[in-house]
């Protein structure tokens, strides 16, 4: 009994009672489970369709955010990517609204080759200006796709459209200074950008042969003058020195695994028409017309600084010189099926002009004396001089620089005028008879100054 009533009730009742209890419980258990997995169906559902939206947003954050995509953009793609003559080329311009990119996509454009425009339309400096030259290329018919060379969605959009045969890739974070105050924009845009850039041609089927923009920056300090291009290069002075001589050696390594056929041009301080506002001509005149001071840097022991100035038009010829030389690719698809072609050259004038040389030269063309305030170089990325030795282009690509600085400087000043005016926002320096004598001397058939009567 004691026994019994170890395993039986001691009451139906109670028994019952248990029963129900237990059947209650196993309910309620049962309930709050099926309401537990009810909850945590709703919950993964809800992360789900969160995931799912936060990944649409993400695409579509890079759809909404960039102007490309749609069947009008493609049709304008492939117009613009046309060519209309025998054996011409197709080719992506990265950086086609940058200073040489404009240059060079309507060099190209005018001899017949199919241009395609890539520029992320950035505020490093003035974005009138990029859009000016936006609608300088737009009339000859280019079209600049507003997009980054990050964005691998779109470059392998544009390879899936456009069958290009060469890429002059010229995009990139200029700027020896700057990258003091934005070190991240150089790898960004030189480094990351490049790299995926170089994913995309080399994916492509068939692969274009590259041309690529380095810089006179790499040989960084050194003191062996003129630079060629066997000198060492592993003392940059600035992170943007120091980016560009990455890219030297990134393209490489896709020349070497893909069979990508590389050209790197090591361009020394290019200058002229359509400029960038950020480099010390451009800037000086803007002063100089303003009558604001400019401030010359000067190398230790008073020693002047010292640049290879080139003039945008040599440099153009330079660049197309590189894409008429460059050998096919020869990989396809990710694939190398042979050794490729790997070149760099100088592109310079041979003829290095001290800054305050430089200064002379404008003023002499403004005709308005500059406020000179002369500083010690600071330790800030800049090279004391630069000096091509450009026997190399010479010989493999047929490169003659022939527009020495002051007749370079003339032909922006021209420019400069008839682009800006003579007062450029401020309050005007040259008086109107002086920019009638000027426009007498230099700019004869230029364009009057906006904003100024005839004189
Ligand atoms: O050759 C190159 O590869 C480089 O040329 C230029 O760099 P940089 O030669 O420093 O050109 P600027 O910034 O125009 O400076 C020219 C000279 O003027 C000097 N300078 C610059 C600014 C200033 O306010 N004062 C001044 O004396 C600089 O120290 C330098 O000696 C470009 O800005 C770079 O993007 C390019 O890569």
């Amino acid at each position: 009994m004691a026994e019994q009533e170890l395993f039986l009730p001691s009451t139906p009742g109670k028994f019952k009672d248990k029963s129900h209890s237990l059947h209650r419980q196993f309910h309620r258990c049962f309930a709050s489970t099926s309401t537990m997995f009810l909850w945590a169906l709703f919950l993964v559902a809800l992360t789900a369709a969160y995931l799912s939206f936060q990944s649409f947003v993400d695409s579509g954050s890079k759809y909404f955010s960039s102007a490309w995509g749609g069947i009008h953009w493609e049709r304008q793609v492939r117009s613009s990517a046309q060519i209309h003559r025998q054996n011409g080329f197709s080719v992506l311009v990265t950086g086609a609204a940058g200073f040489v990119g404009s240059h060079v996509s309507l060099a190209l454009k005018k001899r017949g080759d199919g241009v395609v425009g890539l520029d992320n339309f950035n505020d490093y400096y003035d974005p009138s200006l990029k859009k000016a030259r936006k609608s300088l290329l737009n009339s000859q018919n280019i079209f600049i796709v507003e997009g980054d060379v990050n964005d691998a969605r779109l470059l392998a959009k544009l390879f899936e459209i456009v069958p290009f045969t060469h890429v002059m890739h010229l995009a990139a974070q200029a700027g020896v200074r700057y990258a003091m105050e934005n070190p991240h924009s150089y790898v960004h845009s030189n480094i990351a950008g490049l790299v995926t850039l170089l994913e995309a041609c080399k994916t492509a089927d068939s692969q274009p042969a590259i041309v690529w923009a380095s810089s006179s920056s790499v040989y960084g300090l050194n003191e062996k003058v003129p630079f060629s291009e066997s000198d060492r290069t592993d003392q940059p002075a600035s992170l943007y020195a120091a980016t560009k001589k990455a890219g030297e050696e990134i393209t490489h390594t896709y020349n070497h695994i893909y069979g990508l056929s590389i050209t790197g041009l090591r361009f020394f301080t290019v200058y002229g028409p359509y400029g960038r506002p950020d480099m010390a001509y451009f800037s000086f005149t803007r002063n100089i017309l303003q009558g604001k001071p400019i401030t010359i840097y000067r190398g230790k022991n008073r020693v002047d600084l010292a640049r290879d100035f080139t003039y945008i038009d040599d440099i153009v010829k330079g660049c197309v010189a590189s894409l008429d030389t460059a050998k096919k690719s020869t990989g396809s698809g990710g694939k190398k099926r042979g050794p490729a072609q790997y070149r760099i050259f100088n592109l310079g004038n041979t003829s290095p002009v001290t800054v305050p040389m430089m200064v002379g030269i404008l003023e002499k063309h403004l005709k308005v004396k500059a406020k000179k305030h002369v500083l010690e170089m600071p330790g800030n990325g800049d090279v004391p001089f630069t000096h091509a030795n450009i026997s190399s282009a010479r010989r493999e690509l047929g490169y003659k620089p022939t527009t020495d600085l002051q007749t370079g400087l003339k032909k922006f000043v021209k420019w400069y005028l008839s682009y800006y005016g003579y007062n450029h926002g401020k309050s005007a320096v040259l008086k109107k008879s002086q920019l009638g004598q000027w426009l007498a001397d230099v700019g004869k058939g230029a364009r009057r100054p906006r904003g100024l009567a005839e004189p």
